[in-house]
Formats: C-alpha cells, structure tokens, sequence
C-alpha cells in the first residue's frame, strides 16, 4: 500500500499546479529546500524562471542535482541559501534599472532643441540655472554680507556653510559611484566640476531639497511662497529628467540625499557664540 507522500507525489507528477494543492491544501515551497524534479522540470520551461535559475550561484546549481541524494531532500546549508537573497536583489535592481533608464530616456522631451518638447528647452535650463551652485553661493553670501540683525547672519551663515557641505558630499558620492550620464545628455551646463560628468546623484535635486527645507524652516513665508518654494524644487527635480540630464533614479536619490543632509544641517547647526568666535578671528 502506498504511503500517504508517495500518493501525494504521483498526485502531483499528474498535472497538479506548481505551488498548488493536494488534497486540497496549498503547499509552499521552502527557499531552503530543493525544488522536487517536476518543479525544476517546469521552471526550466519558463524564460524568466530559467534567468533566475541562471543567476543562481554555481554551489546552488551543484547542489540542486545532488541534495535530494546527499541531504535526502532535507535542504542545503545554510551558506547557500544566503546566497539565493543576492542573486534575487540583483534581479530586481537591474530591472530597476532597466526601468529607470528606459523612462528617463522617453521623458527626455527637451534633451535637444529638435527633441519633441525642444520649445521649452530654454524655460528648462533657467530651471537649471535657479538651482546651480553658483547663484545659490553667491546670494547666500550677498544676504550675509547685507545682513544687519544677528539672527539674519546666522541663518546666512549656516545656509552657506549647508551649501558648501551639499558640494562636498554630492561630489564624494559621485565620484564613488560614477555613473554615467544618459548618452542622450548635451553636456553644455553652465559652469561644472569634473565629477559632473558623472550623474549619481543630481547635484540640483540635493539642492533643491535641502535648500527647500532650509527656506520653509527657516524664513516667515505666506502660504502662497511656501507652496511656490515647493514647486521650485519639484521643477527643478524635474526638469533635470527633461533636459535628458539624470536619469530618474539619479533625481529620486538627490532629493532623498538633500533631505537629509538638512537634517546634518541642522545637527551642525553653528550657533551665534560659534559665530561670533568666527568672525572675531576673522576681522
Ligand atoms: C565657490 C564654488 C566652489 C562654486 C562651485 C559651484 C559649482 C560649479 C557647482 C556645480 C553645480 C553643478 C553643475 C552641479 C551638477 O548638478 P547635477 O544636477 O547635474 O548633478
């Protein structure tokens, strides 16, 4: 008489779903464990399945033929079902990837003037200018310099030392990541360092951001300008994908990055006592 998981097996090999049920029960199977051959024989016959099984370290591959032998179907070590998880973020970050960078190319409408939105090109790169560095510094140190009330210079001050830390650290990651910018960019940007040629991250979205929260923490705004600080910094964001600068995923991560580089800001705040320290050795 056949044991009840003898039957369940022939049950299955009969055409039964592949995390189906048997007995009317659904069955899951365990990461760890060895697929039972007729669930190899299926995934082999799935293309994105056998990409998976492709990207799966050689150890797994060896084992996947030989547990259900050595370990009698019990699971294999512990070392290669660690090594299952990498193989499936990669999955998932180059399809992300893949994804960023077919979006970012068709939202590129203003990378040339012959592109499909090529008009507004001109309305982009003022965009573009609003959030380089170089109009930010100098302003910054314009108010600074105009300032007449202690409270004035110390948020000038501090908006000046977030810029020059925001230059510092974009271009750190930039020139550790060195990713490319999209091959459909003009590089014809007003005023650049060498890091950036490379792309990860924009340096105007991390500006955009800290700079946004900067202002909305920091200056008594109407309503009306806060929502318009807000829609400058989206625009900027924005307009860096348009222009076929960024890629999408470069825009994102800035405006994460900027967002918490106000939060160094504001750690490293320097209060009126460092200040006046500063400027007693300065003067
Ligand atoms: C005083 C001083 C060191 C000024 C340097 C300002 C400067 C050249 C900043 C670079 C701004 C820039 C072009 C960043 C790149 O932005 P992405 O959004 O294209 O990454």
């Amino acid at each position: 008489m056949p044991s009840p998981k003898a039957s369940r097996s022939a049950g299955r090999s009969g055409g039964s779903p592949v995390l189906g049920s048997s007995n009317g029960r659904y069955e899951f199977m365990s990461l760890n464990r060895a697929p039972p051959p007729h669930l190899l024989q299926r995934q082999g016959s799935d293309p994105a399945t056998a990409r998976l099984r492709a990207s799966e370290s050689p150890t797994r591959r060896r084992g996947s033929g030989s547990s259900t032998g050595s370990t009698g179907g019990q699971g294999l070590p512990e070392e290669d079902s660690i090594r299952l998880n990498p193989s499936i973020i990669g999955v998932a970050l180059s399809s992300l990837l893949a994804i960023d960078l077919w979006l970012s190319k068709r939202l590129g409408v203003c990378a040339c003037e012959d592109s499909s939105w090529g008009s507004i090109r001109p309305l982009m790169k003022l965009i573009e200018i609003s959030g380089h560095g170089i109009p930010w510094l100098a302003g910054t140190a314009y108010c600074l310099y105009k300032s007449d009330s202690a409270a004035g210079q110390e948020v000038m001050l501090n908006l000046f030392v977030a810029l020059l830390l925001d230059l510092v650290l974009v271009g750190i990651v930039k020139a550790v990541v060195r990713r490319r910018r999209p091959a459909h960019n003009r590089m014809d940007m007003f005023a650049t360092f060498s890091v950036d040629r490379y792309s990860f991250p924009s340096g105007h979205a991390t500006r955009a951001a800290m700079c946004g929260r900067f202002l909305l923490a920091h200056l008594v705004l109407a309503a009306p300008l806060r929502v318009l600080v807000l829609l400058w910094a989206s625009m900027v964001g924005l307009s860096r994908v348009l222009l076929g600068r960024h890629n999408v995923t470069d825009v994102v991560f800035g405006f994460w990055m900027g967002y918490c580089q106000y939060n160094l800001v504001e750690m490293l705040w320097l209060s009126p006592q460092v200040l006046q320290g500063l400027l007693g050795q300065l003067a």
